[in-house]
């Protein structure tokens, strides 16, 4: 069964733009986007999943229209409680860009992947400055986001959604085909300095979930960035974790390599959605879109 792609998703805005948001990339939309008061963020989220339970698509975005304060004090009574800042709609067929770098993500990947969240990978150089390294986006297949999670989770609300312990987890450990897809930012990255960050924060995340370093799976997965790749500003890389936990990497749309491990594609998609993510926008916005998802009749 196909996912309708008209379906609104929410994406994070940022609270603070910067200048243009543009960049050199093809295929990048710049539309400037408000600035939502926390109420609004509150009342457009409750709003949502209230229109994704009724199945119908929402056209406002007035914080002032009775539907979104209806919604947010039926379900937000205590909205302060809301982690998700500010949310916007994003037509379900529009690509999505992520504000700080510019850089546009397809809304559909494939023909069945569906873009939750885009965000920012940045990293600390000797404690002195924050690079962006790169902008990513993250994709699932939705039918399989409804199969392994509508039982346990399709009757409850985002808000309850968000507050569940066990949902993210079961998000990423469950056999759900997903994609991480990241676009270099930096321009003067090597593949060495890829190689290495990997192997701190997936390597930090093996020892974390296996209580073992499992030298021998990081080094399978580092050693697929060989020293001949290029990485200018602007290449493409996935992370895409298919059916039966096989994470397949892809370079500028060169296969590099399969690695089955349940525990690697666990370990890849909690850099990017787990306990303590790159870009925390990022998390939320996939956490409410799978909510959204799963409300979706
Ligand atoms: C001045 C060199 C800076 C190099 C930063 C490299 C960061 C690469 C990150 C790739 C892997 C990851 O996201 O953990």
């Amino acid at each position: 069964m196909m996912m309708s792609l008209r379906f609104p998703f929410l994406f994070s805005q940022p609270t603070n733009l910067p200048g243009s948001g543009s960049s050199s990339q093809n295929n990048h939309r710049t539309t400037p986007r408000p600035r939502f008061s926390a109420t609004f963020a509150a009342a457009t989220a409750a709003s949502i999943g209230a229109a994704a339970a009724a199945g119908v698509a929402v056209v406002s975005q007035n914080p002032n229209h009775p539907f979104f304060q209806h919604a947010a004090n039926l379900l937000l009574p205590n909205s302060s409680s809301l982690l998700w800042a500010s949310v916007s709609l994003a037509d379900g067929s529009a690509p999505v860009v992520e504000p700080k770098s510019g850089v546009s993500f397809p809304a559909v990947l494939g023909s069945s992947l569906t873009l939750l969240g885009v965000g920012l990978r940045k990293k600390s150089i000797l404690g002195l400055k924050n690079i962006d390294v790169y902008a990513f986006g993250v994709y699932a297949n939705g039918d399989d986001v409804k199969k392994f999670l509508s039982e346990k989770y399709g009757n409850l609300s985002a808000f309850e959604l968000k507050n569940s312990k066990d949902f993210n987890n079961d998000l990423m450990e469950a056999d759900i085909s997903m994609t991480v897809r990241l676009q270099i930012v930096y321009s003067k990255l090597s593949i060495k300095s890829i190689r290495s960050a990997y192997e701190e924060s997936v390597g930090s995340r093996l020892q974390k979930f296996s209580g073992s370093d499992n030298k021998e799976l990081l080094q399978r997965f580092t050693s697929q960035f060989k020293d001949e790749y290029k990485l200018p500003r602007g290449s493409l890389v996935e992370l895409s974790k298919e059916p039966g936990y096989v994470l397949k990497t892809i370079i500028d749309g060169k296969e590099m390599g399969s690695i089955e491990s349940k525990l690697l594609c666990r370990s890849i998609l909690d850099l990017y959605i787990g306990e303590d993510p790159f870009d925390r926008r990022a998390k939320d916005d996939v956490d409410l879109n799978v909510a959204s998802l799963l409300q979706q009749k």
